[in-house]
């Protein structure tokens, strides 16, 4: 696929504290990329960068050729974690201005503005003041700005924040088919569910550095340990010292076994100690939500460590 966005070597600091370390990645024509982390690791900076809201100390971005300041901005699609257009302004009036901004053809514009207020059930809704409109209708609306003008790279900072179940599933639809047309699509976000569900692939970031950067395969394969629930009366302590076993959570009489990622699950079942209370038990990889606090909690290095030492002093086998 043909890469429309490189970001390479990015780096920012605001007075003497870097957020951004050396951030690379690229997005590709007809993908949906995601940008994932915890707050405050550095997605919306990231993006402001590459939208030119702010320019990077070190490192270079490059869009169809083009690079930093000469980036034709007119040709992306943006929505900015800040949300709110002109609030005096009505509906069709303002998306008909920022198309035309971008030198997008008015009649075209207009056309394509109804459709889309249809598709987002805002049909009638045009003569309508921005301030006259719910929270979830006005994003509706910028989401609509965004894309009136068939950007050819498409970046959404946090597009399913405020939304209610129903207008995620529009908006989730609606990437879907954007990316299905050849838009490249660049989305940050916190909603890991949602992001498993449509993302082809990710870049995650913490502190400003990336943590993990692939295919949604690539990154369940690589990080996806699997782990084990099992209903029954055992000591939790007994469970940790289970071979491969990374640490046990346990609520009532569920016990949930993290395992290293090096485990062969069927032989590893099949050495499980006999006298387990074994009620039921599950076997899954755990979910783009679990690596996403392991990163953010920096649980996997801290458990890491905490093994090797413990490995060390020869309580649990290496
Ligand atoms: N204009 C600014 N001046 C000073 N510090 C800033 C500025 N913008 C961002 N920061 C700092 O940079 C770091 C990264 O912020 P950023 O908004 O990029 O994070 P984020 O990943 O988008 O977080 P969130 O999920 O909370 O929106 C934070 O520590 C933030 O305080």
């Amino acid at each position: 696929m043909e890469v429309l966005l490189t970001v390479e070597g990015l780096e920012k600091s605001f007075k003497d504290r870097k957020v951004l370390h050396h951030i690379s990645f690229e997005v590709r024509k007809g993908e949906i990329m995601a940008i994932l982390g915890p707050n405050g690791a550095g997605k919306s900076t990231t993006i402001r960068n590459i939208m030119g809201i702010m320019y990077p100390d070190a490192g270079k971005i490059t869009f169809h050729g083009y690079e930093g300041r000469g980036i034709p901005r007119h040709k992306i699609g943006y929505l900015p974690e800040e949300r709110g257009l002109y609030k005096n302004v009505k509906v069709m009036d303002i998306l008909l201005y920022l198309a035309d901004l971008k030198d997008y053809p008015v009649k075209k514009a207009k056309e394509r503005a109804l459709a889309y207020l249809k598709k987002f059930d805002l049909e009638g809704k045009e003569q309508m003041k921005m301030e006259e409109l719910s929270k979830g209708m006005a994003q509706k609306v910028q989401f609509i700005s965004a894309i009136l003008h068939e950007p050819e790279l498409l970046i959404l900072d946090e597009p399913f924040s405020g939304l209610d179940p129903v207008s995620q599933e529009l908006f989730k639809e609606e990437i879907r088919n954007l990316a299905k047309q050849g838009t490249a699509i660049l989305l940050s976000s916190h909603q890991m569910n949602l992001v498993e569900e449509i993302c082809d692939r990710l870049f995650m970031i913490q502190r400003g550095q990336k943590v993990i950067y692939g295919t949604l395969d690539e990154v369940k394969t690589e990080y996806a340990n699997f782990k084990c629930t099992i209903r029954g009366n055992n000591d939790a302590s007994r469970l940790e010292r289970i071979p491969d076993v990374q640490r046990v959570e346990q609520k009532e009489d569920v016990s949930v076994l993290y395992l290293t990622k090096s485990v062969n699950p069927a032989r590893w079942l099949k050495n499980l100690p006999e006298d387990l209370d074994i009620r039921e038990l599950a076997m899954d990889r755990i979910s783009l939500h679990e690596i996403f606090l392991d990163v953010a909690t920096d649980r996997r290095m801290l458990l890491a460590e905490e093994k090797e030492k413990l490995q060390e002093a020869g309580e649990i086998d290496a």
